[in-house]
Order: structure tokens, then sequence, then C-alpha cells
């Protein structure tokens, strides 16, 4: 059952990703093109994701893994194969004997082992092929790309590929092909486990506009908020609108979209502006400068009105939200430099457990300290390594059930 109609309700069940051996598969020199800055120490970012992990346990949320989620799903042979192929079709795996070998390798493995290897990337050296072919030969010896299939390194921020809205979820398309195969896992889980095998699906990765969930926000149960970003397209948000609209009357009435400059720094909505309670955000300082804010408004059956929204955020936020006040904290506590360098860490990040509690990196202690001024609880925890992938305890999770608020 899929159920998440906040930002703040109570968290009872979430989606992770315990990072893997894709992360010992970055080289400096294809770093940037796997959307990456720097090399993660796997061993002390597997100590702070379990840290992370049980930090939501102690808090009564109950913690599925998209690779277990995943494995526990594709359990029959005819299954699994048709998700090789899909994954091999998404890798550009044309190459008949590549892909003969590739499959020949894997489908030979468990399941766990074999999403592992999917995870992790197969190296160009690593397949025995049974004939020298030129095609194969060739590309083993292009070193640019050692590669048949590259790794997911990006798979433990799970926020991005599906996002669960409502009752339904959006099965993404990714902006970049780094990341593009990362939606078939939870896609499966939602299409063929039995648990949650009924849910609507208001978003398909094949279509051609992209979105990511870190775009997505769940102001309440009629107010939706979608960046139009580096990440995501105006035209998949209307379609989006559409389908949970009209199609599967969903309860959501609005859509808001927040236009965001198109840079990494920026990246997504929530790497720039997270709810932490009722009347309170985090924002980036410079965000209330830059944004555009359009609404999609439900009318009637298949009609429905736009406009930009006009006022400050504070005033824009509520209205929709339906609040006497809303208080926008600031990242880095607007000091130009503390608020560049703790919002490059994700201190704007944060992942809302419950309204007013809310879990965070510690090293963004001076917006951390702002957050607790105001009120909120605010649970740090050590990340180092984590942070080297630009994302933050948002970016990380992906919530499946919250209480209503
Ligand atoms: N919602 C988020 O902002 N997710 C962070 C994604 C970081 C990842 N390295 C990326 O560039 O896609």
């Amino acid at each position: 059952m899929i159920k998440v109609y906040s930002e703040i309700g109570k968290l009872r069940s979430v989606l992770l990703h315990r990072p893997g051996n894709e992360l010992e598969n970055l080289a400096p020199k294809y770093l940037s093109d796997l959307l990456f800055d720097d090399i993660p120490y796997l061993e002390k970012a597997r100590e702070e994701h379990d840290v992370f992990a049980q930090l939501l346990r102690d808090n009564g949320v109950k913690v599925n893994y998209i690779t277990h989620l995943l494995s526990n799903t594709l359990k029959s042979n005819e299954l699994k194969e048709q998700f090789l192929n899909e994954f091999l079709d998404l890798s550009d795996i044309n190459n008949k004997y590549i892909r003969e070998a590739l499959k020949d390798y894997l489908l030979n493995m468990n399941i766990s082992e074999m999403i592992d290897k999917l995870t992790s990337g197969i190296r160009t050296n690593e397949l025995k092929l049974k004939k020298e072919v030129f095609s194969v030969k060739v590309r083993k010896s292009n070193m640019d790309i050692p590669f048949f299939l590259n790794p997911m390194p990006n798979l433990y921020f799970q926020r991005d590929p599906v996002a669960m809205i409502g009752k339904g979820a959006t099965i993404n398309r990714m902006r970049t092909p780094a990341r593009r195969r990362e939606s078939m896992f939870m896609e499966y889980v939602l299409k063929y486990n039995e648990d949650f095998k009924n849910t609507p699906l208001y978003y398909d990765k094949k279509l051609p506009y992209a979105i990511e969930g870190g775009d997505i926000l769940i102001f309440n149960e009629k107010v939706l908020a979608v960046g139009i970003s580096q990440r995501t397209d105006p035209e998949a948000l209307e379609i989006l609108a559409k389908k949970i609209f009209d199609e599967y009357d969903d309860t959501f009435e609005t859509i808001l979209g927040f236009l965001i400059p198109a840079k990494r720094a920026y990246m997504h909505l929530d790497t720039v502006f997270t709810q932490l309670d009722y009347d309170k955000f985090v924002v980036h300082p410079e965000m209330q400068e830059v944004i555009k804010i359009f609404g999609i408004q439900k009318k009637d059956h298949d009609e429905y009105t736009i406009n930009e929204e006009k006022g400050t955020l504070k005033e824009i936020l509520e209205k929709h939200l339906d609040v006497d006040k809303i208080t926008l904290l600031k990242c880095g506590n607007g000091d130009e430099i503390a608020a560049a360098r703790e919002q490059w860490n994700d201190g704007s990040n944060t992942l809302a457990i419950e309204p007013g509690t809310v879990i965070t990196y510690d090293r963004n202690y001076i917006t951390n300290k702002e957050l607790k001024n105001a009120g909120i609880k605010v649970i740090e925890f050590p990340a180092s390594e984590l942070s080297r992938g630009r994302g933050g305890p948002r970016c990380m999770s992906m919530p499946l059930i919250r209480d209503d608020i």
C-alpha cells in the first residue's frame, strides 16, 4: 500500500538503498558523467547509512531496502529474464554477442547476486566470451569506459527515480542516462509485487519528458509542488496533472510549478526547499528572489486553469497551505558563504519524520542551529561520505506510508 499525503505526517514506512559496490566502481575520468563530484569511501558511507536507517527504525519507521523488495518480486525465471532484457535495452546493449554473454553470465546467478551485479556494474574484462568478436574486442580496449554495464552509484538517492504521491506513484524518466535504469527497480515492485501491484501509476518512464522525485513535494492532500528545474520539464507536470486530476481522481486539486534555476547546486526543488512543520520550511536564501510559481488548478473534467501566482514565496505558501503565518528559515542562517556551503552539502534537504521533527546531516551545523532555535527537533547524523553524492536525508529516502496530518 502507498499513502503519502504530506511532507510531514508521521512516517511509517520508507524506501532506502544501502550503498554498495557501485561506489567502488567510481573513477575520476567518468565521475561527472555519473553525476558525482567526488568518490565516497564505501565502508564509511555504509556505516553512515546504517546510522540513518537505525534512526528511522528507532522512530517507528519500517525500513524497506529496494534491492530486497526487487529480489522478492523477481521470483519467477520469466520475470527475472523480462527485467534483465529491459535493463539491457536501457543500457544500450544492442550488440548481439555482448548481450548474449551478459545474459549467460547474469541469468546463471541467483536473484540477489544478479541485482548486486547490475547495480555494481560489469567491467569489460569481467566476461569470458566463447569466441573473439571484433566489436567486443574494440569495446574491451576502450579504457575510457571500462564497462559493459555502467555502475549505478546514485541508487542510494531513492527519492528520485520513483515518487510516491497520494495513493499512487510516478515512474520517472530521469534526465540523464546515468540514472535512467534506476526507475525500473521500484517500477517492477509496483507492478508485480503482491503488496503493491494495484498502485495507480501517474507517470511512465517511456514518456519523452524528464521528471525526478526530488522535484516533487506534497504540501497536503490538495496541493502538490513540483520543481521545474535542471531535472524536470514543464510538460511532465502537465501530464502528471492530467493523470492525477482526471484519470485516477486522487485528492489533489492544485499543482504548483516552482521555476528554479537549472544549475547543479539547485538540481531539484528539495535541494533548496523542504518542509519542517505545518508552518515552517527551510530554504536557500537566494531562492526567494529567483523563484517564479505557476499554478495548475483542477476545474471540470479534462480542464484546468493556469495562473502565475502573485506575491512572495511566504504569501503564496500561506494561501495554498491555508496557514496564517508561514516561517521560512534560511539555510546557513542567511550568511552568503555558510548558506552556499551548507546548501551544497544538503543543509536544506531535511527529512521530516513527523510534524516538527526532522533528520539532517550534522555537518550543516549553522542551519541545524537555526532550526533548533525555531523549535524544530533536529536529529543529526554524520555524513562525511554520503554527502559527497550531493544529496541529503530527503534525497536518500522515499516515504511509502505517512499518517495523515
Ligand atoms: N533529490 C535530490 O536532490 N537527490 C540528489 C541526487 C544526487 C545525484 N548525484 C544526482 O545528481 O542525481
